[in-house]
């Protein structure tokens, strides 16, 4: 199997600040999609809800929150640990949008540090540590029910910067169409 390419930060890479539409610090970053996985209200959803934070080195950061529940043990009594992952994924996905849109994740590795027990809350932190032309740098820390609270898993992940096209092409087109796309434009991007 080929290997994949480092997630370390490259050294030419630039802080990547906040685009000068994005929310502000202290703002609550809206949900991006009425049926997503990530941080809609859906009852089998993650529910995540995520801030804009301030960031010493004038990057774009953001602080999230879920709240554990039954329907998502692995273990008794514990959080299954892809979901762990999946909660990194919005996160760090959230805070890329802050910088450039629209981006897709191409690798995120998850280090799973402590157990998370159900009933319990994770807070979890983002950030952009860098942008390199397409690709942006991303990391995360997940803390255990308060913002300060022991760390239980940490997370670094690249994400890329994609076209439109990128969805023209790969979503379904009744959920394209539903979006308000015209047929003809999802058409177009196929052809
Ligand atoms: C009008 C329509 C409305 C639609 C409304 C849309 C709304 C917008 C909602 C957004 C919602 C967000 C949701 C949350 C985030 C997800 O959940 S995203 C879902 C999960 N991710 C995916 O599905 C992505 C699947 N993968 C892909 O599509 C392609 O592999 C990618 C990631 C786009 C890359 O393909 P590519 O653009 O052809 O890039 P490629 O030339 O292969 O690589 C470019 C560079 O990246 C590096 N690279 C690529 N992959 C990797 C990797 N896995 N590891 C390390 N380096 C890599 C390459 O080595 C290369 O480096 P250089 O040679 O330039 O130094």
């Amino acid at each position: 199997m080929v290997a994949s390419p480092s997630l370390e930060l490259p050294a030419e890479a630039t802080v990547a600040e906040r685009h000068e539409k994005a929310p502000a610090v202290g703002e609550r970053i809206p949900v991006h999609s009425a049926v997503c996985f990530g941080c809609a209200d859906l009852p089998h959803g993650l529910r995540l809800e995520s801030w804009v934070t301030d960031d010493e080195a004038g990057a774009a950061a953001i602080s999230s929150r879920m709240v554990l529940r039954e329907e998502q043990q692995g273990a008794p009594g514990l959080l299954h640990g892809g979901l762990l992952t999946a909660a990194f994924d919005e996160v760090l996905g959230s805070v890329v949008a802050l910088v450039t849109r629209p981006c897709v994740t191409a690798r995120l590795e998850t280090d799973f540090r402590a157990p998370m027990p159900i009933g319990s809350t994770l807070w979890l932190r983002g950030r952009v540590d860098g942008r390199l032309g397409r690709k942006l740098y991303v990391s995360g820390r997940a803390h255990l029910d308060a913002p300060d609270g022991p760390v239980v898993g940490t997370a670094s992940a690249l994400f890329l910067k994609v076209e439109m096209d990128h969805f023209l092409r790969n979503s379904r087109p009744e959920d394209l169409e539903a979006l308000g796309v015209p047929a003809e434009r999802i058409r177009a991007a196929r052809a």
